[in-house]
């Protein structure tokens, strides 16, 4: 049965890549695997479930989600895709897709349930060792985020997370004991996931946990749009730098990993070909993915923030500064997935726009009518694959050619709870999408620029924070019902590029095969 739905899969594949030649694309394209990560990417609160087992503590979502009107389909990650359970199955998966990475991210309340403030939980000691050992055992590198959006919930209750500076003592605290019992077989870590995104969503639209946010970019119960997200961001800016420092101090030499951050790496384009559109742009980048990766690599915030935000952007001390600068990075993270437009709200009326209106612009998805690039299922994300080597050419050289992976990028189907498996197997607009941006990664690559890895967003479908179970984004269809795992057509598609065999499937003709096994 499994068989046959293999082989009709992989016959529909055939007749896709025939029919569209959707792709130019080949593994042959990229530097080899000894040099190159191709993996997946998950985060724990999104695919674990288990919430309370194994002795785990509660986090901040699972509280948030807990509450009514937070999660638009009223779901939350109490089960999730089970992977608690189903982590050897769903090692198997990527296993046969023949990833050598896989990117997923630790439950902190699942090791230190009450923070620095008791004990280190074997049970969730456990089951990360589990996991890291079954991939290794399979030749997959773990890479490893130690934190992606879920904390214990005492340490929100007792200092307000992420807008207290004790909360850099808690992040090291946790860091320090993923690297001491995981470090001697974990080689890449990453901070954090995406903090430039999480606090303006946790404290400027308040969309998520702790949901905090004012006037007029929101209307909450809580919070101060205008202050706490800077508050908040460099918190974690410090946090990181404080943990890249406890890495370096005491475990890199030894272990010999590399450590790094991922960022939200949305790209920009003019709304108009005008210089003020042209300078919005500018503000849009500054406030995005430099908020964070400008102090952490260059030492400071970027000039369009501090000439906005006045004081209320916070200051370096003089020994922050010198901790920023003897710390830094080994890599940069970079999740893309789509492009937006930026008008200019300075010198011209807007409406308030709660995701990049701090930066005194409006960010929209269509111009004159016209839509950015080909829908996807989930809002605002268009498919524009240029998108892809615009972000990573500007980073590289905004940061000096830093080494960099693309830990996200991905495609969403958007569903409803009539519908079955069968709905989403067919899904040749992700191998679009995905064969699409690999393309422009690939000619960022010949451009120079040093990207040493790439990772879809998701192996599975997953619980996707406040849009619930609706938006599916694995190459894995989930019955959240059943828990069954059925591949999708881009899990096939992604298994044979892995395998360097689309190749063969595209050139026909035989120098170019070739050329292609001897270059
Ligand atoms: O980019 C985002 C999230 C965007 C968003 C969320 C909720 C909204 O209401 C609107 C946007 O997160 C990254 O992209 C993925 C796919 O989304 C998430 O599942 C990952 O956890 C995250 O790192």
């Amino acid at each position: 049965m499994a068989r046959e739905a293999a082989l009709w899969l992989l016959l529909l594949l055939s007749a896709h890549l025939l029919l569209r030649r959707a792709s130019a694309i080949h593994r042959g394209q990229f530097p080899p695997p000894t040099s190159f990560l191709f993996g997946t990417s998950t985060a724990a609160y999104q695919i674990e479930g288990g919430y309370l087992e194994g002795k785990k503590s509660l986090s901040n979502w699972d509280v948030y989600t807990h509450k009514q009107g937070t999660i638009e389909d009223g779901s939350n990650g109490d089960i999730a895709a089970d992977h608690y359970h189903r982590y050897m199955e769903d090692i198997e998966l990527m296993h046969s897709l023949g990833v050598n990475s896989y990117r997923f991210s630790i439950a902190w309340a699942r090791i230190l349930p009450r923070g620095r403030f008791g004990h280190v939980n074997p049970d969730g000691v456990a089951f990360y060792n589990a996991i890291i050992n079954a991939l290794l055992h399979k030749g997959i590198q773990p890479f490893v985020t130690i934190f992606h959006y879920d904390i214990p919930h005492e340490l929100e209750e007792r200092y307000g997370g992420w807008l207290s500076p004790e909360i850099q003592k808690d992040f090291g605290y946790f860091a320090n004991i993923c690297f001491r019992l995981f470090g001697d077989r974990v080689k890449f870590w990453l901070t954090m996931n995406q903090p430039n995104l999480l606090a303006k969503f946790s404290y400027l639209n308040g969309w998520f946990p702790p949901g905090h946010c004012s006037e007029p970019f929101g209307n909450c119960a809580f919070g101060n749009s205008s202050i706490e997200p800077y508050i908040a961001g460099h918190n974690m800016i410090l946090s990181h730098a404080n943990v890249v420092s406890i890495y370096r101090n005491n475990y890199q030499e030894r272990q010999g990993g590399y450590i790094g951050i991922a960022v939200s790496a949305r790209w920009y384009e003019p709304l108009r070909n005008t210089t003020i559109d042209q300078l919005a742009v500018e503000r849009a980048i500054s406030f995005n993915v430099p908020w964070f990766l400008d102090p952490i690599i260059l030492g400071d915030y970027p000039a369009e923030m501090r000439k906005i935000l006045g004081p209320t952007l916070p200051e370096f001390t003089l020994k922050q500064k010198k901790k920023l600068h003897a710390t830094k990075l080994d890599f940069i993270g970079l999740n893309h997935y789509s492009t937006w437009y930026v008008k200019d709200c300075i010198f011209s009326p807007c409406e308030m726009d709660p995701m990049d209106g701090d930066a005194r612009v409006l960010s929209l998805v269509e111009r004159d009518g016209v839509p950015i690039g080909k829908e996807t299922g989930a809002p605002f994300f268009y498919d524009v694959p240029h998108g892809m080597e615009k972000a990573v050419m500007y980073y590289k050289q905004r940061y000096n050619n830093t080494p960099t992976y693309i830990t996200e990028n991905g495609y969403a189907q958007a569903s409803n709870s009539s519908m079955t498996a069968k709905d989403f197997t067919g899904d040749t607009e992700r191998i679009d999408y995905i064969s699409g941006y690999l393309t422009y990664l690939v000619s960022a690559i010949r451009k120079g620029a040093d990207v040493r890895g790439y990772f879809v967003w998701s192996i599975l479908d997953d619980f996707e924070w406040t849009s619930g179970y609706k938006d599916r984004f694995g190459l894995y269809h989930v019955d959240f019902k059943t828990q069954k795992r059925t591949p999708k057509l881009s899990a096939e598609w992604f298994r044979e590029f892995l395998k360097g065999s689309l190749v063969s499937r595209e050139f026909q003709n035989g120098s170019q095969l070739q050329q292609y096994y001897t270059s």
